[in-house]
């Protein structure tokens, strides 16, 4: 009912804390200040977030020691605590039911890589290193995406709409793949025209994922050449027309295995996109699209919304069987001569050349087999899936981690007024539909243990003008510090800058972080050679993450280049614990 927290160096005592875990201490039951959470909250922040099972509050214990079915959404603002209650609350499951959690696993899914770096060590230091830790970026076995897109093709990416798009893609021809077939089997000519083909592809994609088709392919090929040649034994040539170096041939470069990543890099074409973006996206919305992914092709990186839609499009295309060892490589089809009969020369696909070259210098190919490197991991399934910043996914990401815990029980982290995703009402049906008619049960965190009461007070004003009914906790501790707001030139902002960062650095032990809008990043470069206690990062990136004192650049450029406009101002005026500096730009 109480946990009591002894605070000692060698063999003294230096304090004594209780943590009730029951609504009312029962009579007669002293109950020791809490001061340990004070001291907990006031000591400098690392570059790691830490556990925080001396101090846990009981309306905390209770969230975490929640029954492990269904769906558990916590909800509260900024530094309510929300993820270490969720970290604790994986340890707990595992320690409450070991043999369902680690057999079964435990997938816990952060916003970013910066997440993932700085939590890492809280499992591990409650004694749990069974759970699978992921950002978005990666939760694709085999890929890692870090780039994030500008917001308006975040947008086009995240949202249920594409897959329209991805479904048409996935039922295409690859480019290269012959339109008709020619052969001469046993002497008898077999000729297989487009339309024909094309309705072969059709009736077999009816009932098949593209990468479990071949063989139904190959014998509906061999049906319909039969049926131009009604002579002789069927069986014998329905075989031989099997066997068919040529006819073999053509199947391998008219129904290759697929990997869903080149599947998404045919987007980067305009007029393969026109068609499959017809009456689903504008033409704005299509070029937008198309640039992104020829980025991907020119950077050899995939960018974080990206992974969704590979994991759709491999949903859609099936995991393909192993090919035979002598079956590896691809194939370049060429047409030998008039007759038009396909022939085959096989190349070597060269080994894996892909760590190489800096992003700015790669080539194309360098690019293209970076992109492609590896393969796709069969997706996982999980016991149970715990989301942080959950407010953030996209519908197409909800779709990727439905289908990862299609069984599991979740523990799903959120604010809805830290939300950089536009569109809640289509992204809570996605989520809804990830969580099925699982029960749920929720838990609501109300008290701000990060921020100083006089940084937290800055964000609120910010929040309740553009959503009135922001979840605003109550920050506990106050330090008499006000945050310092200052407007300059926009010629001397760096100038500002780096002079604000040098008064954080004298006032604070422990981390400084200069948030800034894509618009100055560049040029800000230079701030983090001041102190290895700097860094510089972009508001979106922020999220999960926590530092003794920020600078804000330019908070009216972050407003408008964020999709989620003030909320991820929000966000980045809510990461500091003990100081902050807000740098405007004077108009
Ligand atoms: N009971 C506690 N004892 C000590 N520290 C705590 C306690 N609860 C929360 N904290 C601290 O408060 C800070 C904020 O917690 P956390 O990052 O989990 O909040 P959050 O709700 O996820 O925030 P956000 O939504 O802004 O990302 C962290 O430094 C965390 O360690």
């Amino acid at each position: 009912m109480r946990r009591r927290v002894l605070r000692c160096r060698d063999a003294t005592v230096l304090g004594i804390e209780d943590d009730l875990m029951v609504p009312e201490a029962p009579e007669g039951m002293v109950v020791v200040g809490d001061g340990a959470l004070m001291a907990a909250l006031t000591r400098s922040r690392g570059a790691r977030m830490r556990d925080i099972v001396a101090t846990i509050q009981r309306h905390q214990d209770e969230a975490i020691r929640a029954s492990s079915r269904g769906v558990t959404e916590i909800t509260g603002g900024p530094g309510t605590g929300k993820t270490v209650v969720a970290l604790h609350r994986a340890a707990y499951l595992l320690y409450a039911d070991r043999r369902r959690y680690e057999s079964g696993g435990i997938l816990v899914v952060g916003p970013s890589a910066a997440y993932t770096a700085y939590i890492e060590r809280v499992l591990p230091s409650l004694g749990e290193d069974s759970v699978t830790l992921r950002s978005l970026g990666d939760v694709v076995g085999g890929l890692t995406a870090v780039r994030l897109d500008p917001a308006a093709v975040a947008a086009i990416k995240g949202s249920l709409r594409i897959r329209r798009v991805l479904s048409r893609a996935a039922r295409d021809l690859p480019p290269a793949a012959p339109t008709a077939l020619r052969a001469m089997v046993g002497g008898i000519p077999i000729r297989i025209d487009p339309p024909q083909l094309h309705r072969i592809r059709a009736e077999i994609l009816r009932h098949h994922q593209h990468n479990q088709g071949r063989d139904a392919a190959r014998t509906a090929l061999a049906e319909a050449a039969w049926r131009q040649v009604h002579d002789g034994e069927r069986e014998e040539f329905l075989d031989r027309f099997r066997e068919h170096r040529d006819v073999e041939a053509f199947i391998k470069a008219w129904w290759p295995a697929l990997d869903p990543r080149e599947v998404l890099l045919w987007l980067a074409d305009e007029s393969r996109l026109a068609s499959y973006a017809q009456g689903v996206l504008d033409p704005e919305q299509q070029r937008l699209l198309s640039a992104s992914l020829q980025t991907a092709l020119t950077t050899g990186t995939w960018s974080v919304a990206d992974v969704a839609l590979i994991d759709d499009l491999s949903s859609r295309l099936g995991i393909a069987p192993p090919e035979p060892e002598e079956e590896r490589g691809f194939y370049e089809i060429e047409e030998l001569d008039n007759v038009g009969r396909y022939g085959v020369s096989e190349v070597e696909v060269s080994g894996t050349s892909a760590q190489v070259a800096p992003t700015f210098q790669i080539t194309p190919q360098d690019a293209r087999e970076r992109l492609l490197q590896g393969t796709i991991g069969e997706r996982g399934e999980y016991a149970h899936v715990l989301v942080d910043e959950a407010q953030d996914l996209s519908p197409m990401q909800w779709r990727m981690l439905g289908r990862r815990g299609r069984t599991a029980s979740w523990t799903v982290v959120g604010d809805a007024a830290q939300s950089s995703w536009d569109d809640a009402a289509e992204a809570a049906t996605a989520r809804d539909e990830a969580f099925g008619a699982k029960a749920r049960q929720r838990f609501h965190m109300d008290t701000n243990y990060r921020n100083a009461r006089e940084i937290f007070d800055t964000a609120a004003e910010l929040i309740r003008t553009v959503m009135p009914d922001a979840d605003i906790p109550n920050a506990v501790r106050e330090t008499g510090v006000y945050p310092v707001r200052r407007t300059v030139p926009s010629e001397a902002l760096v100038a500002a800058v780096i002079t604000a960062t040098r008064e954080l650095l004298e006032e604070v032990d422990g981390s400084v972080a200069v948030i800034a809008p894509d618009v100055h990043r560049a040029s800000l470069a230079e701030v983090t050679g001041l102190d290895d206690r700097v860094v510089l990062i972009d508001p979106m990136s922020t999220k999960g993450l926590e530092y003794d004192a920020t600078v804000i650049v330019d908070p009216a450029a972050i407003t408008a280049e964020s999709a989620g406009g003030a909320r991820v101002t929000y966000v980045a005026l809510t990461r500091a614990a003990h100081r902050m500096t807000v740098l405007e730009v004077a108009p």
